[in-house]
């Protein structure tokens, strides 16, 4: 049965990040996640993980100037310094909390600089990135963000990643899908789980509502439907169960118990999960 990890970067806002943890667990998350954990000290987010009896499952790695719009340093040339330093950075709180997932951004094409000079800067960086990551017993994963929100992103379709992985050939390099971006970007969500799952090569997934970005109950997704397709793929393929990130923007914002009021979704999955026929 796949498990449920709250994305307490977008989750819960009305609350501090290191109270998300709590709120998670109260509302029946199996995990949680984060963009980027590195405001707070790593040794309080994993005591406050403990006391909740929830594993930290993802993280991203530094992506550089946020604020200021980049979206990661793994392709960008020049940059392999601050990437590599990101990397141990990461490493380092993953290490502290336990975690044993770190999401690695390629970045935005820079203006005057070639793809083909980005893409061998990437091939370089992912190659060492994921030897680090492999000697911490940890996966290095990449996932393809859609155009409409991160428009001049170095990767984009599953299939790109899913190539990344295989010239590689590093075992600890894997694809994270997010079914939100997959679905704004490609579309065809059966066929690409159908297709992708059975690989091994998808180390993480994560789910939204679309367009909105909102809890993954109306709009485009039938997420029950995804939920039971996922679940049934990996049993069949013999793979542990599957993690999903709950990565969306809460409808209700930053209401108080917004969140919490809009987790209909999660009750939903469990009961159509629990319902299945057992294979
Ligand atoms: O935007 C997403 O989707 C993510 O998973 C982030 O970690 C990266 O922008
Ligand atoms: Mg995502």
């Amino acid at each position: 049965m796949p498990r449920f990890a709250a994305n307490l970067s977008l989750l819960y806002p009305d609350l501090s990040f290191p109270q998300r943890i709590a709120a998670a667990a109260a509302d029946g998350f199996d995990g949680v996640e984060c963009q980027f954990p590195y405001d707070w000290p790593a040794a309080e987010l994993a005591a406050r993980a403990t006391e909740s009896g929830l594993p930290w499952v993802l993280i991203n790695t530094p992506a550089g100037d946020w604020q200021h719009g980049e979206r990661g340093l793994a392709a960008l040339p020049g940059r392999e310094a601050e990437f590599r330093r990101g990397v141990d950075t990461a490493l380092a709180y993953a290490h502290t909390l336990g975690c044993r997932r770190l999401h690695v951004l390629a970045g935005l094409q820079p203006p005057g600089v070639d793809r083909s000079r980005c893409l061998a800067t990437y091939a370089d960086n992912l190659a060492w990135a994921a030897r680090q990551a492999a000697d911490a017993q940890a996966t290095l994963l990449i996932e393809p963000l859609n155009a409409r929100d991160v428009p001049g992103y170095l990767l984009r379709t599953q299939a790109e990643a899913h190539r990344w992985v295989q010239t590689l050939g590093i075992p600890q390099l894997k694809v994270q899908m997010d079914l939100y971006h997959c679905q704004i970007s490609e579309g065809d969500l059966t066929r690409r789980l159908q297709h992708d799952l059975p690989t091994g090569r998808v180390g993480h997934l994560q789910i939204a509502g679309v367009p909105d970005r909102h809890e993954p109950d109306d709009g485009e997704l039938n997420a029950p439907y995804l939920f039971t397709l996922i679940d049934t793929l990996a049993a069949t393929a013999g793979q542990a169960s599957p993690w999903i990130g709950a990565e969306y923007l809460p409808r209700r914002g930053t209401e108080p118990g917004g969140t919490s009021a809009g987790l209909g979704w999660l009750r939903a999955a469990r009961e159509a999960l629990a319902s299945r026929p057992v294979l």
